[in-house]
């Protein structure tokens, strides 16, 4: 009879040693220690992420960007899945990029090492992907680089014209 791997509920998907990561996927079992993950709808088809570091505004720190890339992977790969939200908790979607691990990294390092490329999974995923904002959703970027990508970053930056005007500080992310 088959074996089937079943984390304790309380085990952080970090805690995991690597070797058995493979035998279960992240959301069927293994907590993630940044993001909230699981399966909602009536159909159970409609992949749900939650940021999950209220205490840091949901800063975007490397382990919590791996994880959604991880829960993204997951999803893309279940064939029950037909689309995926991204959201935040009460007081931010997210505070930006987490600059208290960013401080202290060099150029050299950002660059030699392609500082966050894993970042870009969220624009690669071939299923839909909506975020459900609320409150910050803070990010920093060029204006002029976006604006050449797409009218969607131009009314992204809109947006983020508008939010500066009306207490919260926002900008879509590419
Ligand atoms: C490539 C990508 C680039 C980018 O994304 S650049 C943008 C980076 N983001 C920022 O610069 C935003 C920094 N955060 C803020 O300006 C403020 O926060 C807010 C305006 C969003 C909210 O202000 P308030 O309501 O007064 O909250 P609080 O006391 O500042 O923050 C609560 C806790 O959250 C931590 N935190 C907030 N943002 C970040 C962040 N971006 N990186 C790391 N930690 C953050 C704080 O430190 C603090 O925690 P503690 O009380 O333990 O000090």
């Amino acid at each position: 009879c088959p074996i089937i791997l079943v984390p304790p509920s309380s085990t952080k998907w970090s805690q995991v040693p690597s070797v058995l990561k493979c035998w279960f996927p992240p959301h069927a079992g293994a907590q993630y220690e940044y993001i909230l993950v699981e399966k909602r709808g009536d159909k159970n088809n409609v992949g749900f992420i939650q940021l999950n570091r209220p205490k840091a505004l949901n800063a975007l720190c490397d382990g919590l960007m791996k994880e959604v890339g991880q829960a993204l992977d997951a999803f893309e790969a279940d064939a029950d899945v037909g689309a995926v939200v991204i959201t935040g908790s009460d007081r931010a979607f997210a505070a930006g990029a987490d600059i208290k691990e960013m401080q202290n990294r060099t150029f050299q390092e950002c660059y030699g090492g392609n500082f966050l490329a894993h970042w870009n999974r969220v624009s690669t995923v071939r299923k839909p992907v909506i975020a459900a904002v609320n409150g910050f959703a803070v990010s920093i970027t060029s204006p002029a680089a976006c604006a050449e990508k797409s009218d969607i970053l131009k009314i992204s930056f809109f947006f983020f014209f508008f939010f500066f005007t009306t207490q919260d500080i926002g900008l879509s992310f590419k």
